[in-house]
């Protein structure tokens, strides 16, 4: 070895030794956190607020060579490991293992909360209702597919309220046992997936059966029982279901995005940078759409996303999901909601939430 070489081993050894201890006394300030919380007689030890702000605050005093994503995921690593300390999380999410649900809650929460896999959207929100879990991940919309109705839908009944968005890439590989992609037959996937890999399938497998199966992971799980298949999935699937890799980003879209929620049973205070969520039922009277709206731009407050439902509540009555910027706690944000109470039939805030940060 030249001797530059052992001098920036020897200065990066001392760095190590520098940054583990700073990492030992930061777990300890997070134990005595726990205590602080256990003798104030609090129950909820994650707080995604804070979370957000330390993260925005990594973000700023960041000044490269490691980017800003980069820099912020290692700092998600080691709060979630200093959580780990305070209490366990048991985070319920869109199953089996390896879905895209499972990576956005690893994303949100970091590697050192358990993960449980459910069966259905349903059952996400049950599982968190009921307190077996602390939070919930389910998926809410995808940029080239469009919004997840199951998910809308399970708000109008459920007391939960939204704590976090994700924003993940997706990226879709073909993955199979068969090293060959002329002896590909079968084609599994969800449905959403062989939607978003459209063009891509009919250029190169044209002829080859699709098969639209509950999730990715599931596809995953059956092209490694089956050679003469290739499944549609993400990385994790291929990794958990050792598959190689035929092709890869064989998205349509590459800024394929797909965003999930987070659910608890806790409001968030506000982080600084927040979005409101809300359902807003309406009469189907002329101008219904036009005086619901007003409040908001009355106020200044930028809408991200509005979409509407059935409200399953008498023919002609519509719920409208509604996101903006702000907090609930925000003067203008509650002063048009004051207002928005005064037109619609009902308003039910979902929850203010910090801004994606990764
Ligand atoms: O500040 C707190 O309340 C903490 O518990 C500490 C800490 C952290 O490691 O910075 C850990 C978990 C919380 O979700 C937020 C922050």
């Amino acid at each position: 070895m030249s001797d530059d070489l052992l001098s920036l081993r020897q200065r990066i050894d001392e760095l190590d030794e520098q940054l583990q201890a700073l990492i030992t006394e930061r777990a300890r300030l997070a134990e005595e956190v726990a205590r602080t919380k256990q003798a104030e007689g609090e129950e909820v030890f994650y707080r995604a607020e804070r979370e957000a702000e330390v993260l925005r605050g990594v973000m700023q005093r960041n000044q490269g060579p490691l980017s800003n994503e980069e820099m912020a995921r290692l700092f998600r690593e080691i709060m979630s490991a200093c959580l780990a300390l305070e209490r366990i999380m048991n985070i319920a999410f869109l199953g089996p293992e390896g879905t895209f649900t499972q990576a956005a809650a690893l994303k949100h929460f970091g590697h050192s909360v358990q993960t449980l896999p459910l069966g259905t959207i349903g059952d996400v929100f049950r599982e968190v209702e009921s307190g077996n879990a602390s939070y919930g991940v389910v998926p809410v919309e995808n940029s080239t597919e469009g919004v997840i109705n199951h998910t809308l839908d399970e708000f109008m009944n459920s007391s939960l309220s939204i704590c976090g968005e994700v924003e993940l890439r997706i990226h879709h590989h073909l993955l199979s046992k068969n090293p060959d992609i002329r002896n590909i037959h079968r084609v599994y996937s969800h449905q959403q997936s062989l939607a978003q890999c459209r063009k891509w399938l009919d250029m190169h497998l044209s002829q080859v059966q699709q098969i639209d199966v509950s999730s990715n992971a599931e596809a995953a799980r059956l092209a490694s029982t089956d050679p003469e298949s290739a499944a549609i999935a993400g990385e994790s699937a291929a990794d958990i279901y050792a598959l190689g890799y035929l092709a890869k980003n064989i998205e349509d879209h590459p800024e394929n995005t797909t965003r999930f929620l987070v659910v608890g049973k806790r409001e968030t205070p506000p982080s600084g940078n927040d979005k409101t969520s809300m359902l807003v039922y309406t009469r189907n009277k002329p101008g219904a759409l036009y005086t619901m709206l007003a409040p908001f731009a009355q106020h200044n407050i930028s809408m991200s996303r509005i979409e509407s439902r059935p409200s399953h509540q008498g023919m002609w009555n519509y719920a409208f999901f509604i996101d903006i910027e702000g907090h609930i706690e925000d003067n203008n944000v509650r002063q048009a909601i004051d207002e928005l109470e005064e037109s619609a039939s009902l308003v039910k805030i979902l929850g203010s939430y910090p801004r994606a940060v990764l």
